[in-house]
C-alpha cells in the first residue's frame, strides 16, 4: 500500500481507488524532478478541449491516471485533457480529473499538482458529473513541490499526508485545522482589473488602499497561478483567492473549470470551515451544464469570502462590516 487509509473506513473500491491515484501521483512527482534530465516535460503538445495548450506533462499525467484507474471500480473518466467522459468498465464510481493543475509552472520548478474529485456513478456518463458538486464523496488533490502531499476529504474533515521520497509511501499527517480566520493576504491575478466586475475592482482596491482606506489595516498580495499551490497555502495560512468572470473574450465565467477545479476544492475548502463561492453563490449547491463549464471562483477564510458577497449585494457597506458579522 502506498497511502495510509487507516481507520478512514472508506468503502474498498474508493480505498482502492485512492491507492490508484497516489501511486501515480508519486510516479509523477519522480518524473517532474527529472524534468530537463530525460526530456522536456513542458514541451508543447496539442490543445485540449477547453481550447488550451497542452503541454507534454498534461498529456503523460492524463494518460497515466487513465491506464492507472483501468480496472479499478471507475465506471467513467472525465478530465481537462479528454474532450468527452471516457467509459473504463463497470463499476460504481465516477472520477473527474486535473491531471496537471498550474502547468504554466511546469518549466520554472514551482509547485503543480493534480486536482481529483468523486461522485457515486449515475446511470449515464453526463448525469454522472453534471450535478451538484454537493454529490462528491471525495476530492482533493496533491501537490507537486518541495514536498509531495495528497490533501483529500470524505466529507469529514481534511486529511494530509507526505510522500516520504524514500520508501514511495504517503504517510498520514495530522488532519488540517480549520482555515485560521486572522489572515491579510489575497490572490489574484491583479494584470486582469481593467476587465473585472465592479465588486471585484471594489474589494481589490479597498484592500490596497490600506491602512489609508476603508479596512483601515494593510494587506498582502500573492498569485502562483497554480491552484493547487494557493489552496495548499490558504489551508494553512488562510487568506482569499479570486478569479472572477471578466470581459475577456472567453473569460466571462471566468478561467477555472467548475467539474475537476472548483467542485473538489471547494469540498475541501467547506470542509476546511472555508468558503467557496462563484463570488456570492455556493459552488458545493451548483450543478455545471457541461463538463469543461467555467465558473467565476472565490474561496478561503470565510469572512471574507462572505465580504466580497457583500461588494456585489450591498456595495455601500461592504468594506465596513464588522468582521464579526461576517462569521458563520
Ligand atoms: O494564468 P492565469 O490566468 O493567472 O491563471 C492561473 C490559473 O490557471 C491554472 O493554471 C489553470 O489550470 P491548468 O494549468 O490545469 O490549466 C490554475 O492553476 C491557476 O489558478
Ligand atoms: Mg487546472
Ligand atoms: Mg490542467
Amino acid at each position: 500500500m502506498s497511502l495510509d487509509l487507516d481507520g478512514l473506513a472508506l468503502a474498498p473500491e474508493l480505498a482502492d481507488v485512492m491507492q490508484r491515484l497516489s501511486i501515480v501521483g508519486a510516479r509523477l512527482q519522480r518524473l517532474i524532478a527529472r524534468n530537463g534530465i530525460d526530456q522536456d516535460l513542458a514541451a508543447a503538445r496539442g490543445t485540449n478541449a477547453g481550447g488550451d495548450g497542452q503541454k507534454a506533462l498534461d498529456v503523460m499525467a492524463d494518460a497515466a491516471y487513465m491506464e492507472a484507474l483501468k480496472g479499478s471500480a471507475v465506471a467513467f473518466y472525465a478530465s481537462e485533457e479528454e474532450d468527452e467522459i471516457l467509459t473504463l468498465g463497470p463499476g460504481t464510481l465516477a472520477l473527474a480529473v486535473d491531471p496537471l493543475d498550474g502547468s504554466s509552472n511546469i518549466d520554472v520548478n514551482v509547485s503543480i499538482g493534480t486536482i481529483f474529485s468523486i461522485f457515486p456513478a449515475a446511470a449515464t456518463p453526463e448525469a454522472s458529473f453534471l450535478r451538484p458538486a454537493r454529490e462528491q464523496i471525495a476530492g482533493g488533490y496533491m501537490i507537486f513541490g518541495p514536498q509531495c502531499a495528497l490533501v483529500a476529504t470524505f466529507g469529514d474533515g481534511v486529511h494530509h499526508w507526505i510522500l516520504d521520497p524514500d520508501t514511495g509511501r504517503f504517510e498520514r499527517q495530522p488532519d488540517f485545522a480549520p482555515i485560521p480566520k486572522d489572515t491579510s493576504e489575497f490572490a489574484i491575478n491583479a494584470s486582469n482589473k481593467r476587465h473585472w466586475p465592479a465588486p471585484i475592482r471594489a474589494y481589490v482596491d479597498d484592500l490596497i488602499a490600506g491602512e489609508e482606506g476603508p479596512r483601515g489595516r494593510n494587506f498582502n498580495m500573492r498569485w502562483i497561478a497554480s491552484l493547487v499551490a494557493e489552496t495548499h497555502r490558504i489551508l494553512r495560512r488562510g487568506g482569499v483567492f479570486l478569479y472572477p468572470g471578466d470581459s475577456r473574450k472567453g473569460y466571462e465565467r471566468g478561467r477555472l473549470r467548475h467539474v475537476y477545479e472548483c467542485a473538489p476544492i471547494a469540498f475541501v475548502i467547506e470542509q476546511a470551515g472555508g468558503r467557496a463561492t462563484d463570488g456570492v453563490h455556493p459552488i458545493l449547491d451548483q450543478a455545471p451544464d457541461s463538463l469543461h463549464a467555467r465558473t467565476p471562483f472565490v474561496f478561503g477564510t470565510a469572512p471574507k469570502v462572505k465580504r466580497i458577497a457583500h461588494y456585489y449585494d450591498s456595495p455601500e457597506t461592504a468594506a465596513v462590516m464588522p468582521d464579526e458579522h461576517l462569521m458563520p
